[in-house]
Protein backbone atom coordinates (compact mmCIF):
# COMPACT_ATOMS: atom_id res chain seq x y z
CA UNK A 1 0.00 0.00 0.00
CA UNK A 2 1.79 3.74 -0.76
CA UNK A 3 -0.45 6.17 1.00
CA UNK A 4 1.70 9.48 -1.10
CA UNK A 5 -0.48 11.47 -2.23
CA UNK A 6 0.62 11.92 -6.16
CA UNK A 7 -2.32 13.98 -7.27
CA UNK A 8 -4.70 16.85 -5.76
CA UNK A 9 -7.13 18.61 -7.65
CA UNK A 10 -9.18 21.46 -7.07
CA UNK A 11 -12.67 22.44 -8.89
CA UNK A 12 -14.04 25.65 -7.75
CA UNK A 13 -17.80 25.08 -9.25
CA UNK A 14 -21.42 27.04 -8.84
CA UNK A 15 -24.65 25.89 -7.58
CA UNK A 16 -27.89 26.78 -7.23
CA UNK A 17 -29.12 28.65 -4.79
CA UNK A 18 -33.26 29.34 -3.67
CA UNK A 19 -33.61 32.81 -3.07
CA UNK A 20 -33.83 32.04 0.92
CA UNK A 21 -33.83 35.56 3.28
CA UNK A 22 -31.50 36.46 5.99
CA UNK A 23 -30.26 39.31 8.02
CA UNK A 24 -28.76 40.03 5.82
CA UNK A 25 -30.13 40.28 2.43
CA UNK A 26 -30.86 36.81 0.05
CA UNK A 27 -28.78 33.88 -1.28
CA UNK A 28 -27.46 35.02 -4.99
CA UNK A 29 -28.93 31.87 -7.61
CA UNK A 30 -25.59 30.36 -7.56
CA UNK A 31 -23.08 30.13 -4.85
CA UNK A 32 -19.56 29.25 -4.88
CA UNK A 33 -17.97 25.50 -3.34
CA UNK A 34 -15.00 24.16 -3.96
CA UNK A 35 -14.68 20.42 -4.52
CA UNK A 36 -11.41 18.79 -3.52
CA UNK A 37 -9.75 15.52 -4.84
CA UNK A 38 -6.52 13.69 -3.22
CA UNK A 39 -4.51 10.82 -5.14
CA UNK A 40 -2.99 8.62 -3.81
CA UNK A 41 0.21 6.52 -5.21
CA UNK A 42 -2.24 3.71 -5.29
CA UNK A 43 -4.95 5.33 -7.83
CA UNK A 44 -7.05 5.84 -4.57
CA UNK A 45 -8.84 9.09 -4.65
CA UNK A 46 -10.57 10.81 -1.76
CA UNK A 47 -13.12 13.56 -2.02
CA UNK A 48 -13.53 17.10 0.17
CA UNK A 49 -15.77 19.68 -0.34
CA UNK A 50 -15.42 23.11 1.48
CA UNK A 51 -16.31 27.11 0.63
CA UNK A 52 -15.19 28.12 -3.06
CA UNK A 53 -15.13 31.99 -2.34
CA UNK A 54 -11.84 33.60 -3.52
CA UNK A 55 -10.26 33.78 -0.18
CA UNK A 56 -10.65 30.19 0.15
CA UNK A 57 -9.50 29.36 -3.49
CA UNK A 58 -6.26 32.31 -2.68
CA UNK A 59 -4.88 29.52 0.35
CA UNK A 60 -6.18 26.28 -1.38
CA UNK A 61 -3.88 26.42 -4.27
CA UNK A 62 -0.59 26.87 -3.09
CA UNK A 63 -1.95 23.92 0.35
CA UNK A 64 -2.49 21.70 -2.72
CA UNK A 65 0.83 21.98 -4.26
CA UNK A 66 2.61 22.06 -0.52
CA UNK A 67 0.55 18.51 -0.21
CA UNK A 68 1.45 16.45 -3.01
CA UNK A 69 4.35 14.17 -2.52
CA UNK A 70 3.23 13.47 1.87
CA UNK A 71 1.39 10.36 3.00
CA UNK A 72 -2.65 10.78 3.01
CA UNK A 73 -2.65 9.36 6.80
CA UNK A 74 -0.76 12.45 7.93
CA UNK A 75 -3.84 14.40 9.21
CA UNK A 76 -2.16 16.44 12.05
CA UNK A 77 0.21 17.16 9.49
CA UNK A 78 -2.42 19.27 7.54
CA UNK A 79 -2.40 21.96 10.25
CA UNK A 80 1.11 22.41 10.19
CA UNK A 81 1.06 22.80 6.54
CA UNK A 82 -1.50 25.32 7.09
CA UNK A 83 0.55 27.75 8.83
CA UNK A 84 3.07 27.75 6.06
CA UNK A 85 0.54 29.37 3.66
CA UNK A 86 0.52 33.34 4.14
CA UNK A 87 -2.84 34.53 4.18
CA UNK A 88 -3.61 38.43 2.30
CA UNK A 89 -4.11 41.20 5.55
CA UNK A 90 -6.37 42.68 3.74
CA UNK A 91 -8.88 39.25 3.78
CA UNK A 92 -9.12 39.56 7.35
CA UNK A 93 -8.19 42.58 9.13
CA UNK A 94 -11.82 43.66 10.58
CA UNK A 95 -13.57 41.10 8.88
CA UNK A 96 -16.37 39.08 9.78
CA UNK A 97 -17.25 36.53 7.22
CA UNK A 98 -20.56 36.53 5.19
CA UNK A 99 -21.59 39.80 6.52
CA UNK A 100 -20.97 37.64 10.64
CA UNK A 101 -23.20 35.25 9.34
CA UNK A 102 -19.99 32.59 10.03
CA UNK A 103 -18.63 34.88 13.09
CA UNK A 104 -15.18 36.30 13.29
CA UNK A 105 -12.97 36.25 9.88
CA UNK A 106 -8.94 35.00 11.28
CA UNK A 107 -6.51 34.20 9.47
CA UNK A 108 -6.16 30.74 11.32
CA UNK A 109 -10.27 30.19 10.18
CA UNK A 110 -9.40 30.86 7.41
CA UNK A 111 -6.93 28.83 6.63
CA UNK A 112 -8.78 26.16 8.85
CA UNK A 113 -11.70 26.28 6.53
CA UNK A 114 -9.17 25.08 3.80
CA UNK A 115 -8.09 22.72 5.89
CA UNK A 116 -11.47 20.85 6.66
CA UNK A 117 -12.15 19.96 2.97
CA UNK A 118 -8.60 18.24 2.24
CA UNK A 119 -9.05 16.45 6.15
CA UNK A 120 -12.42 14.92 4.59
CA UNK A 121 -10.73 14.62 1.69
CA UNK A 122 -7.60 11.88 3.21
CA UNK A 123 -10.03 10.75 5.70
CA UNK A 124 -12.31 9.44 2.38
CA UNK A 125 -8.84 8.51 0.63
CA UNK A 126 -7.19 6.58 3.57
CA UNK A 127 -10.84 4.82 4.28
CA UNK A 128 -10.98 3.69 1.03
CA UNK A 129 -7.36 2.13 1.23
CA UNK A 130 -7.74 0.27 4.07
CA UNK A 131 -11.44 -0.73 3.61
CA UNK A 132 -13.04 1.29 6.65
CA UNK A 133 -15.55 3.62 6.52
CA UNK A 134 -14.83 7.28 7.84
CA UNK A 135 -16.67 7.00 11.22
CA UNK A 136 -14.30 3.91 12.01
CA UNK A 137 -10.84 6.38 11.22
CA UNK A 138 -12.55 8.61 13.84
CA UNK A 139 -13.47 5.75 16.73
CA UNK A 140 -15.83 4.24 15.30
CA UNK A 141 -19.95 5.10 15.56
CA UNK A 142 -21.89 5.26 18.76
CA UNK A 143 -25.51 5.71 16.82
CA UNK A 144 -26.39 4.19 13.33
CA UNK A 145 -28.12 7.31 11.81
CA UNK A 146 -28.15 11.04 12.61
CA UNK A 147 -30.78 13.63 13.10
CA UNK A 148 -31.13 16.40 11.26
CA UNK A 149 -33.49 19.33 11.86
CA UNK A 150 -35.63 21.33 8.34
CA UNK A 151 -33.82 24.63 7.91
CA UNK A 152 -36.67 26.75 7.22
CA UNK A 153 -36.43 30.08 5.38
CA UNK A 154 -38.19 33.43 4.63
CA UNK A 155 -38.03 33.12 0.90
CA UNK A 156 -39.49 34.53 -2.71
CA UNK A 157 -40.84 32.35 -4.86
CA UNK A 158 -38.08 33.48 -7.05
CA UNK A 159 -35.54 35.34 -7.66
CA UNK A 160 -35.41 38.71 -9.26
CA UNK A 161 -37.14 38.90 -12.25
CA UNK A 162 -34.32 39.36 -15.15
CA UNK A 163 -31.57 37.32 -13.26
CA UNK A 164 -30.56 34.05 -14.30
CA UNK A 165 -31.16 31.01 -11.71
CA UNK A 166 -32.66 27.73 -11.83
CA UNK A 167 -36.74 27.93 -10.78
CA UNK A 168 -37.22 25.89 -7.26
CA UNK A 169 -40.72 24.32 -6.46
CA UNK A 170 -41.00 25.68 -2.92
CA UNK A 171 -43.08 28.19 -3.39
CA UNK A 172 -42.78 32.18 -1.51
CA UNK A 173 -42.79 32.15 2.15
CA UNK A 174 -43.38 35.61 4.01
CA UNK A 175 -45.55 35.00 6.64
CA UNK A 176 -46.83 32.61 9.36
CA UNK A 177 -48.96 30.67 6.67
CA UNK A 178 -46.23 30.37 4.18
CA UNK A 179 -43.57 29.15 6.52
CA UNK A 180 -46.02 26.79 7.86
CA UNK A 181 -46.55 25.38 5.04
CA UNK A 182 -43.28 25.15 4.29
CA UNK A 183 -42.43 23.35 7.33
CA UNK A 184 -45.20 20.42 5.95
CA UNK A 185 -43.47 20.03 2.88
CA UNK A 186 -40.56 19.07 4.68
CA UNK A 187 -41.93 17.04 6.98
CA UNK A 188 -43.75 15.45 3.80
CA UNK A 189 -40.52 15.46 1.85
CA UNK A 190 -37.71 14.13 4.52
CA UNK A 191 -39.50 13.31 7.16
CA UNK A 192 -38.13 15.85 9.63
CA UNK A 193 -39.55 16.43 13.04
CA UNK A 194 -37.48 18.95 14.72
CA UNK A 195 -37.39 22.57 12.76
CA UNK A 196 -35.51 25.91 12.66
CA UNK A 197 -36.47 29.02 11.44
CA UNK A 198 -34.04 31.33 9.72
CA UNK A 199 -35.16 34.65 11.93
CA UNK A 200 -33.73 38.47 11.86
CA UNK A 201 -35.73 38.90 8.31
CA UNK A 202 -38.86 40.71 9.63
CA UNK A 203 -39.52 42.76 12.63
CA UNK A 204 -39.69 40.42 16.37
CA UNK A 205 -43.09 40.05 16.65
CA UNK A 206 -44.04 38.47 12.80
CA UNK A 207 -41.49 36.04 13.91
CA UNK A 208 -42.42 35.23 16.97
CA UNK A 209 -45.96 34.82 14.72
CA UNK A 210 -44.55 31.96 12.90
CA UNK A 211 -43.03 30.24 15.96
CA UNK A 212 -46.64 30.19 17.23
CA UNK A 213 -48.18 29.28 14.14
CA UNK A 214 -45.49 25.87 13.90
CA UNK A 215 -46.00 24.89 17.10
CA UNK A 216 -49.87 25.08 16.58
CA UNK A 217 -49.49 22.88 13.61
CA UNK A 218 -46.84 20.65 14.83
CA UNK A 219 -47.53 20.42 18.50
CA UNK A 220 -44.38 18.91 21.13
CA UNK A 221 -41.91 19.36 17.89
CA UNK A 222 -38.74 20.81 18.33
CA UNK A 223 -38.59 24.41 17.70
CA UNK A 224 -35.81 27.12 17.25
CA UNK A 225 -35.36 30.52 15.85
CA UNK A 226 -32.15 31.99 14.87
CA UNK A 227 -31.79 35.42 14.15
CA UNK A 228 -28.29 35.75 13.14
CA UNK A 229 -27.30 38.44 16.38
CA UNK A 230 -30.14 40.79 15.03
CA UNK A 231 -31.51 41.65 18.09
CA UNK A 232 -30.63 43.80 21.47
CA UNK A 233 -30.42 42.01 24.73
CA UNK A 234 -33.56 43.69 25.46
CA UNK A 235 -35.69 42.45 22.04
CA UNK A 236 -34.16 38.97 22.63
CA UNK A 237 -35.12 38.79 26.38
CA UNK A 238 -39.16 39.91 25.42
CA UNK A 239 -38.79 37.11 22.38
CA UNK A 240 -37.61 34.91 24.89
CA UNK A 241 -40.39 35.59 27.05
CA UNK A 242 -43.00 35.49 24.80
CA UNK A 243 -42.45 32.19 22.57
CA UNK A 244 -39.68 30.72 24.90
CA UNK A 245 -41.50 28.06 26.52
CA UNK A 246 -42.01 26.29 22.70
CA UNK A 247 -38.57 26.46 21.89
CA UNK A 248 -35.60 24.21 21.86
CA UNK A 249 -33.32 26.99 22.01
CA UNK A 250 -32.85 30.81 21.23
CA UNK A 251 -29.68 30.48 18.10
CA UNK A 252 -27.87 33.60 18.71
CA UNK A 253 -30.72 36.33 19.42
CA UNK A 254 -27.77 39.19 19.93
CA UNK A 255 -24.68 39.81 18.53
CA UNK A 256 -21.10 38.48 20.45
CA UNK A 257 -20.56 36.76 23.45
CA UNK A 258 -20.94 39.80 26.30
CA UNK A 259 -24.69 40.42 24.94
CA UNK A 260 -25.20 36.73 25.11
CA UNK A 261 -24.14 36.60 28.56
CA UNK A 262 -26.23 39.23 29.27
CA UNK A 263 -29.50 37.57 27.71
CA UNK A 264 -28.36 33.74 29.50
CA UNK A 265 -28.25 35.45 32.76
CA UNK A 266 -31.80 37.21 32.32
CA UNK A 267 -33.47 34.10 31.23
CA UNK A 268 -34.04 30.31 30.94
CA UNK A 269 -34.16 29.88 28.10
CA UNK A 270 -31.28 27.92 26.25
CA UNK A 271 -28.44 30.04 24.01
CA UNK A 272 -27.16 28.54 20.85
CA UNK A 273 -24.20 30.22 18.89
CA UNK A 274 -22.69 29.60 15.64
CA UNK A 275 -21.71 33.40 15.60
CA UNK A 276 -20.10 34.09 19.00
CA UNK A 277 -18.03 30.77 19.77
CA UNK A 278 -17.05 29.88 16.23
CA UNK A 279 -12.92 28.95 17.09
CA UNK A 280 -11.21 27.36 20.59
CA UNK A 281 -10.15 30.99 21.57
CA UNK A 282 -13.58 32.13 21.84
CA UNK A 283 -14.56 29.06 24.11
CA UNK A 284 -13.33 30.30 27.27
CA UNK A 285 -15.11 33.46 27.33
CA UNK A 286 -18.08 32.32 26.47
CA UNK A 287 -18.25 29.72 28.69
CA UNK A 288 -17.05 30.43 31.56
CA UNK A 289 -19.73 33.95 31.16
CA UNK A 290 -22.30 31.27 30.35
CA UNK A 291 -23.00 32.96 27.60
CA UNK A 292 -24.40 29.33 25.15
CA UNK A 293 -26.06 26.47 26.53
CA UNK A 294 -25.35 24.81 22.89
CA UNK A 295 -22.62 25.01 20.11
CA UNK A 296 -22.98 24.66 17.03
CA UNK A 297 -20.02 22.99 15.29
CA UNK A 298 -19.50 22.79 11.81
CA UNK A 299 -16.05 21.33 10.33
CA UNK A 300 -15.59 23.10 7.80
CA UNK A 301 -14.83 26.34 9.86
CA UNK A 302 -13.44 24.37 13.28
CA UNK A 303 -10.74 22.26 10.85
CA UNK A 304 -12.48 19.36 9.98
CA UNK A 305 -13.86 16.26 11.74
CA UNK A 306 -11.01 15.52 14.14
CA UNK A 307 -11.11 19.22 15.35
CA UNK A 308 -15.36 18.87 15.57
CA UNK A 309 -15.04 15.97 17.96
CA UNK A 310 -12.28 17.90 20.12
CA UNK A 311 -14.69 20.90 20.15
CA UNK A 312 -17.53 18.36 21.40
CA UNK A 313 -14.90 16.73 24.14
CA UNK A 314 -14.51 20.71 25.47
CA UNK A 315 -18.48 21.31 25.40
CA UNK A 316 -19.00 17.90 27.44
CA UNK A 317 -16.05 18.74 29.99
CA UNK A 318 -18.25 22.16 30.27
CA UNK A 319 -21.69 20.84 30.70
CA UNK A 320 -22.63 22.62 26.81
CA UNK A 321 -24.48 21.06 24.59
CA UNK A 322 -23.34 20.33 21.15
CA UNK A 323 -25.03 19.74 17.45
CA UNK A 324 -24.17 21.06 13.83
CA UNK A 325 -24.81 24.38 11.94
CA UNK A 326 -24.79 24.54 8.10
CA UNK A 327 -24.34 27.33 5.24
CA UNK A 328 -24.97 26.09 1.56
CA UNK A 329 -22.97 22.86 1.14
CA UNK A 330 -23.89 19.49 -1.11
CA UNK A 331 -23.81 15.85 -0.32
CA UNK A 332 -19.67 15.43 0.49
CA UNK A 333 -20.01 17.66 3.25
CA UNK A 334 -23.27 16.31 4.25
CA UNK A 335 -21.92 12.96 4.13
CA UNK A 336 -18.64 14.53 6.38
CA UNK A 337 -21.15 16.10 9.19
CA UNK A 338 -22.98 12.40 9.26
CA UNK A 339 -19.55 10.17 9.60
CA UNK A 340 -18.56 13.22 12.46
CA UNK A 341 -21.47 13.39 14.04
CA UNK A 342 -22.20 9.70 14.62
CA UNK A 343 -19.01 9.11 16.63
CA UNK A 344 -20.46 12.18 18.65
CA UNK A 345 -21.80 11.06 22.47
CA UNK A 346 -24.43 12.76 23.47
CA UNK A 347 -25.46 14.62 20.61
CA UNK A 348 -28.66 15.75 21.91
CA UNK A 349 -30.25 18.00 19.32
CA UNK A 350 -31.04 17.41 15.31
CA UNK A 351 -28.31 18.83 13.05
CA UNK A 352 -28.82 21.75 11.01
CA UNK A 353 -28.21 21.12 6.89
CA UNK A 354 -29.58 23.24 3.42
CA UNK A 355 -29.17 20.16 1.82
CA UNK A 356 -32.74 19.64 0.96
CA UNK A 357 -32.38 23.46 -0.67
CA UNK A 358 -29.61 22.03 -3.14
CA UNK A 359 -31.64 20.76 -6.15
CA UNK A 360 -27.62 19.82 -7.63
CA UNK A 361 -25.21 17.87 -6.14
CA UNK A 362 -22.03 16.63 -7.57
CA UNK A 363 -22.81 13.19 -6.56
CA UNK A 364 -24.17 10.22 -8.66
CA UNK A 365 -26.45 9.94 -5.69
CA UNK A 366 -28.14 12.25 -3.71
CA UNK A 367 -27.90 11.25 -0.10
CA UNK A 368 -31.81 11.13 1.14
CA UNK A 369 -33.52 11.73 4.41
CA UNK A 370 -35.87 8.94 6.32
CA UNK A 371 -37.73 10.08 8.61
CA UNK A 372 -35.65 13.11 8.97
CA UNK A 373 -32.82 10.67 9.78
CA UNK A 374 -29.92 9.88 7.46
CA UNK A 375 -28.03 6.11 7.91
CA UNK A 376 -24.63 6.75 8.48
CA UNK A 377 -22.63 4.80 5.84
CA UNK A 378 -20.24 1.68 6.08
CA UNK A 379 -18.82 1.51 2.95
CA UNK A 380 -15.52 2.47 2.88
CA UNK A 381 -14.10 6.38 2.77
CA UNK A 382 -17.28 8.68 2.99
CA UNK A 383 -19.39 6.27 0.81
CA UNK A 384 -20.12 8.61 -1.76
CA UNK A 385 -18.98 8.85 -5.44
CA UNK A 386 -18.12 11.90 -7.53
CA UNK A 387 -20.38 12.58 -10.56
CA UNK A 388 -17.30 14.12 -12.93
CA UNK A 389 -20.01 15.20 -15.90
CA UNK A 390 -22.10 16.99 -12.82
CA UNK A 391 -18.33 18.44 -11.66
CA UNK A 392 -17.78 19.71 -14.60
CA UNK A 393 -21.22 21.17 -15.87
CA UNK A 394 -20.99 22.95 -12.82
CA UNK A 395 -17.29 24.18 -13.18
CA UNK A 396 -18.02 25.96 -16.47
CA UNK A 397 -20.94 27.43 -15.09
CA UNK A 398 -17.99 28.58 -12.72
CA UNK A 399 -16.29 29.74 -15.55
CA UNK A 400 -18.67 31.46 -17.44
CA UNK A 401 -19.61 33.66 -14.20
CA UNK A 402 -17.94 36.95 -14.85
CA UNK A 403 -16.82 37.15 -11.52
CA UNK A 404 -19.73 38.58 -9.26
CA UNK A 405 -21.17 35.32 -8.55
CA UNK A 406 -17.84 33.60 -7.29
CA UNK A 407 -18.03 35.29 -4.07
CA UNK A 408 -21.09 34.84 -1.21
CA UNK A 409 -23.06 38.57 -1.07
CA UNK A 410 -26.42 38.22 0.22
CA UNK A 411 -26.42 42.12 0.77
CA UNK A 412 -24.92 42.53 -3.12
CA UNK A 413 -28.40 39.88 -4.13
CA UNK A 414 -30.95 41.53 -2.24
CA UNK A 415 -29.55 45.09 -4.12
CA UNK A 416 -31.27 43.70 -7.17
CA UNK A 417 -34.19 44.74 -6.13
CA UNK A 418 -33.34 47.50 -3.38
CA UNK A 419 -30.49 49.12 -5.01
CA UNK A 420 -30.11 51.23 -1.44
CA UNK A 421 -29.37 47.78 0.94
CA UNK A 422 -27.27 47.53 2.84
CA UNK A 423 -25.88 45.11 5.33
CA UNK A 424 -28.43 46.15 8.57
CA UNK A 425 -26.37 47.78 11.55
CA UNK A 426 -26.90 45.51 14.92
CA UNK A 427 -29.11 45.45 16.71
CA UNK A 428 -31.53 45.97 14.41
CA UNK A 429 -34.38 45.59 16.45
O1 LIG B 1 -27.28 29.12 11.51
C1 LIG B 1 -26.81 30.05 10.89
O2 LIG B 1 -26.48 31.08 11.48
C2 LIG B 1 -26.62 29.93 9.45
O3 LIG B 1 -26.99 28.96 8.90
C3 LIG B 1 -25.99 31.03 8.74
C4 LIG B 1 -26.25 30.93 7.26
O4 LIG B 1 -25.40 31.75 6.57
C5 LIG B 1 -27.71 31.22 6.92
O5 LIG B 1 -28.13 32.35 7.61
C6 LIG B 1 -27.91 31.41 5.46
O6 LIG B 1 -27.42 30.58 4.69
O7 LIG B 1 -28.57 32.37 5.10
MG1 LIG C 1 -27.14 30.24 13.36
Amino acid sequence: MNLTLTDVRLTPILVADPPLLNTQGVHQPYTPRLIIEVVTADGVTGVGETYGDTKYLELARPFAEKLKGRQVSDLNGLFTLADEVSVDASRVSGQVDVGGLRGVQTADKLRLSVVSGFEVACLDALGKTLGLPVHTLLGGKVRDTVEYSAYLFYKWAEHPAGVPAERDDWGAALDPAGIVEQARRFKERHGFTSFKLKGGVFPPDQEIAAVRALAAAFPGHPLRLDPNGAWSVATSLTVAEEIGDLLEYLEDPALGTPAMAEVAAATGVPLATNMCVTTFAEIQEAFTRGAVQVVLSDHHYWGGLRNTQQLAAVCRTFGVGVSMHSNTHLGISLAAMTHVAATVPGLHHACDSHYPWQSEDVLTERLTFTDGRLTVPDAPGLGVELDRDRLHFLHRRWLDDDGTLRERDDAAALRVVDPGWTTPAVPRW
